[in-house]
């Protein structure tokens, strides 16, 4: 199963060999603006599903909201690491 950690290491790779049909490449070339769209728009599905929607589409909700997340981080240059030290 992938992780949080898992997911950002493939990204990072995707990032940088920018492999053809890639979201992940459509969406940095897309930038922070459109990145930023995305989060908020995955953060109101997730609210929403938890409030109406039930618990699975609850949690498909949230791992898209983590993937536009870390999106956002590779498009910032932000590493794990630079988030985990506000935990
Ligand atoms: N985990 C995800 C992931 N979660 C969400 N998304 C994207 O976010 C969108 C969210 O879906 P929605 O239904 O909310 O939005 P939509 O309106 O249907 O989609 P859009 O028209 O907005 O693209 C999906 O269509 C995907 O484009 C993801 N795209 C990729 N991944 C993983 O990222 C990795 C790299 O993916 P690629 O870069 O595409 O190879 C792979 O392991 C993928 O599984």
């Amino acid at each position: 199963m992938k992780t949080f950690e898992s997911l950002f290491a493939e990204l990072s790779e995707k990032a940088t060999t920018r492999p053809a049909g890639s979201g992940t490449v459509a969406e940095l070339d897309a930038g922070v603006h459109a990145i930023g769209k995305k989060v908020v728009e995955e953060a109101a599905e997730v609210w929403m599903a938890a409030e109406y929607e039930g618990d699975v589409k609850t949690a498909e909700e949230i791992s898209q909201l983590l993937y536009h997340l870390q999106v956002l981080m590779l498009a910032k240059g932000l590493s794990l690491q630079d988030v985990y030290e506000h935990l």
